[in-house]
């Protein structure tokens, strides 16, 4: 049996104690051979513009090619190869087909030589510095509501009764008909959470039994965490439907983190097409990212000077002995 995660690092290696053992990352999950691959790219040049002092973890399925995994490994991030998660068996439909290999990011539980992470979908840019979002208390579930509203919804008891939790107040929860209202359920692109083995075995012992539905590992993560989860403001996860169905609670000039999950948003695969696509809003976030994704200043090589390029050398080698048990606790060489 293949190790569930290539403990093998490859790429430059930012000593996870490198900043006085605080074991800090941002982690974004890469599956399959095609375009999601430019989303990480862009993901890691906008952490790097917005000065985040942490490194990208990027957990890649098996069938990542080579060649996307040098071109992160170039731009800096921590490639670490993990095995698919699938659900059980089931008739259900997902909202999107391609949803069932979603329950493979369950993997990143596992990456305990990080104390906290800030989990990051591929299509998910970060535009102002989120660094203060590790510093929030341990033992939560830290992410940002989601909305109902958008047709990948309509086979939702929410969306055929017209109830969203982002205005709970226009459609009242008919507890009479359909139970207890749900609880505040979170969108699963962004949140902050932290790697445990325990959590990671009881994860994927729990996903084993319970029957997948429309949103895939999104629904599981929320019923999982519903005890401990926090909401944080819509500025760390603007989805982007909330533009047009909820802009009474977006202020856009206060949007830290823009995730481009409409349909047709994908700024990659932008071509302004669909529906709501037509925006100007919308225009001007697709081309914010595309600035980002274009600057070659913010590429990793022209990031590191040689002197870094010494350093990172050794880090990797410190790294290396670190994973490999020889060195317990290992505090990064300082720039100096
Ligand atoms: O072919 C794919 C589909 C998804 N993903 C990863 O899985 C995440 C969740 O999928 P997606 O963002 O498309 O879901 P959405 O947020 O749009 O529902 C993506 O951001 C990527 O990180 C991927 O790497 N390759
Ligand atoms: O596998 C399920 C996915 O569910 C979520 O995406 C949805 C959700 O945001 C809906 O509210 C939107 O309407 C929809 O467009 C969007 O695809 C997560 O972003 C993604 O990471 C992943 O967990
Ligand atoms: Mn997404």
């Amino acid at each position: 049996m293949a190790p569930e995660s290539n403990t093998k690092l490859t790429g430059p290696v930012v000593s996870a104690t490198a900043y006085g053992g605080e074991k800090r990352a941002y982690v974004t999950f890469l599956a399959g051979s095609g375009d999601y691959v430019k989303g990480v790219v862009g993901l890691a040049k906008g952490l790097r513009k917005a000065e985040s002092k942490y490194p990208l973890v990027v957990a890649v399925l098996p069938d990542v090619p080579e060649d996307h995994r040098k071109q992160l490994v170039d731009q800096g991030c921590v490639v670490k190869e993990i095995e698919p998660v699938y659900p059980p068996e089931n008739q259900t439909e997902f909202a999107m087909a391609y949803y069932v290999i979603n329950y493979s990011k369950l993997r990143i539980w596992k990456f305990v030589e990080y104390n906290k992470m800030i989990y990051l979908d591929g299509d998910i840019q970060v535009f102002d510095n989120i660094d203060h979002l590790f510093d929030l208390p341990d033992g939560q579930f830290y992410a940002v509501m989601d909305c109902f509203c958008e047709k990948t919804w309509s086979h939702s008891p929410q969306y055929k009764i017209g109830y969203c939790q982002q205005c709970p107040e226009k459609v009242t929860w008919p507890e009479a008909k359909l139970g207890p209202k749900p609880p505040l359920y979170f969108n699963a692109g962004m949140f902050v959470y932290e790697p445990s083995l325990p959590t990671y075995h009881n994860l994927l012992d729990t996903v084993k039994v319970v029957p997948p539905t429309l949103f895939a590992e999104q629904d599981f993560l929320n019923m999982y965490f519903k005890d401990i989860y926090k909401p944080i403001p819509s500025a760390y996860n603007l989805v982007l439907a909330m533009l047009w169905r909820h802009p009474e609670n977006i202020e856009l000039d206060q949007v830290k983190v823009v995730h481009y999950c409409a349909a047709g948003a994908k700024p990659w695969r932008f071509t302004g097409e669909e529906e709501n696509m037509n925006r100007a809003d919308i225009k001007m976030l697709v081309k914010k990212w595309w600035d980002i994704y274009n600057d070659e200043s913010l590429d990793y090589k022209n990031i590191i000077g040689d002197g870094h390029k010494k350093q990172e050398t050794l880090q990797q080698f410190v790294e290396a002995l670190s994973q490999a048990g020889v060195l317990q606790s290992v505090k990064a060489p300082s720039a100096a």
